[in-house]
């Protein structure tokens, strides 16, 4: 096992960017609903550098990007329900699991670890999902971007994970692709371990100083 897993009882995971590459299904659903109110389309290298701070936020950002300037609180609210129509229908056509992913969380289950998902996504879509790649059951907790009143880089949902487990924060793990996980994470005072190859707004997530770095899940285990 990976040093970062020294003491370890809980592994919270990201999920966009972390364990799957969801973007080409997200950027499908937020063009549709560009496309809705007359905009014209983004794409997925945009939307790449969008995520990250739940859907409401993709949205915005894009919505901006496409009029220069803020959308009006109706405009937003108006593209985020279609988007939200649109992804639901399709949230699992085009979305690829990163390779090491089912490795690592086979051999962390088998390993007796506490498993936990905390994405800034909407709760809705996160079962469908891994329910897809078959990996529902893997996490025995799992947390959305509207689960509780905050989201990452709030550390709430994940100390809420570690209170649901009954593990302390010194023995809990966050592992993500963004500053946001780090953030979160370090505000939790739980370990922090990132990957290089999700989403992080174009920059490089080392910049955040996690406590390790892997270029494949798959070096956890
Ligand atoms: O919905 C998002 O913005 C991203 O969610 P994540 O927290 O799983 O990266
Ligand atoms: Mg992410």
């Amino acid at each position: 096992m990976h040093s970062v897993l020294s003491g370890i009882h809980l592994v919270t995971f990201d999920l966009d960017g972390t364990l799957i590459d969801s973007v080409p299904d997200l950027a499908v659903a937020v063009d549709r609903a560009l496309d809705d109110q007359g905009l014209s389309p983004r794409g997925e290298s945009r939307v790449h550098d969008w995520v990250g701070n739940g859907s409401r936020k993709l949205l915005e950002r894009a919505l901006r990007d496409a009029l220069g300037e803020a959308p009006s609180v109706a405009l937003h609210d108006a593209a985020h329900e279609a988007f939200l129509h649109y992804y639901a229908q399709a949230p699992n056509v085009r979305t690829r699991l990163h390779p090491g992913v089912r490795e690592a969380l086979d051999a962390l289950r088998e390993r007796g670890m506490a498993l936990a998902l905390v994405t800034n996504k909407p709760h809705a879509f996160i079962a469908p999902i891994l329910d897809g790649f078959g990996l529902f059951d893997h996490f025995g907790l799992c947390l959305g971007g509207d689960s509780l009143p905050q989201g990452k880089p709030d550390p709430a949902p994940l100390l809420y994970a570690a209170a649901h487990f009954g593990v302390a924060p010194r023995e809990s793990l966050m592992v993500g692709d963004s500053r946001h996980d780090i953030e979160a994470g370090r505000r939790a005072g739980f370990r922090t371990l990132a990957v290089p190859y999700g989403y992080n707004h174009g920059e490089p997530v080392a910049s955040s100083c996690p406590d390790a770095m892997v270029e494949s899940l798959a070096e956890l285990v």
